[in-house]
């Protein structure tokens, strides 16, 4: 399912409000991994909050296939969009397999037993999370990246049209980050989802991307394709600093 924001305002409510994003019009399509880069306190996880429907926007709309996301019920808003957070998760008692069973909820309600489709799905994703061998352990018992794949596979056990993922390569070895991406942009493609993720490698987003959003840090989002924003120096704006500038020609940044 595409998704939409169509003059989206986001931020914090209070007096005064505090806006992070302003007026945005974006589209992530299905099928495709969309990354959204920007620097520190950019606003980046506040914006995918507020696509997910996880705080409310400040203006503007959300819209998933043109369903306006902050006006969906909760439940149905759950059955669409599974988001992955970096934040601690405080399941630690549970195993890998039971908390990839959990991306079910949404669709059955607790009472319902797991049919044996339901089951293969959950050693399915678990497995193509490289995480096959996690089912019986325990959270607390799991490295961050351990952990962290297991979070993605029940994502995607909730079969989703949207996929939220702040920071997902947060935990991962070098290795573990270009295999993520590539399988998410995998999974985007196979499942026609659209997937929404937050990064701080920004390289290897430039080397391997189709789509790109950029959180400038000046309170707008510019999007386009890596080759785009490279060329109209959008970001080397957005992440240079007074020691450290982006090499548009090489891709890479450069301690001065
Ligand atoms: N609960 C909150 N109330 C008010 N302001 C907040 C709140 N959470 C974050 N902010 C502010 O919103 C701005 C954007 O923060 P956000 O966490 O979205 O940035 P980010 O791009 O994800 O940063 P990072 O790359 O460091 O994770 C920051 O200035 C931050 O201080």
């Amino acid at each position: 399912m595409t998704l939409v924001l169509d003059g989206v305002t986001v931020g914090y409510p209070g007096r005064p409000p505090r806006t992070v994003l302003t007026d945005l019009n974006l589209t992530a399509h299905a099928g495709q991994v969309t990354a959204l880069l920007g620097p520190n306190g950019a606003g980046k996880s506040t914006l995918l909050r507020s696509v997910a429907g996880l705080q409310r926007v400040l203006g503007g709309a959300v819209r998933l296939d043109g369903a306006d996301v902050t006006a969906l019920p909760p439940a149905q808003r759950a059955r669409r969009i599974a988001v992955v957070l970096t934040d601690r998760v405080d399941a630690g008692l549970l195993t890998g397999g039971e908390v990839a069973a959990l991306g079910r909820l949404p669709h059955q309600g607790f009472a319902s037993r797991l049919s044996a489709a339901e089951q293969q799905l959950i050693d399915d994703s678990l497995e193509r999370m490289g995480a096959a061998h996690l089912a019986d352990v325990r959270l607390h018992q799991m490295s961050d990246g351990q952990r962290q794949r297991v979070l993605i596979a029940r994502a995607l056990v909730q079969q989703p049209s949207l996929l939220v993922l702040d920071e997902p390569s947060a935990f991962l070895d070098v290795a573990a980050r270009v295999e993520l991406l590539a399988l998410l942009a995998e999974i985007a493609d196979d499942a026609g989802i659209t997937v929404l993720l937050s990064t701080h490698d920004v390289e290897l987003v430039l080397r391997t991307s189709q789509h790109v959003w950029l959180a400038a840090g000046d309170g707008s989002v510019v999007d386009g394709t890596p080759a785009t924003l490279v060329a109209s120096g959008a970001i080397r704006r957005a992440f240079d600093s007074p020691r450290v500038h982006f090499d548009s020609a090489a891709g890479i940044f450069r301690l001065e």
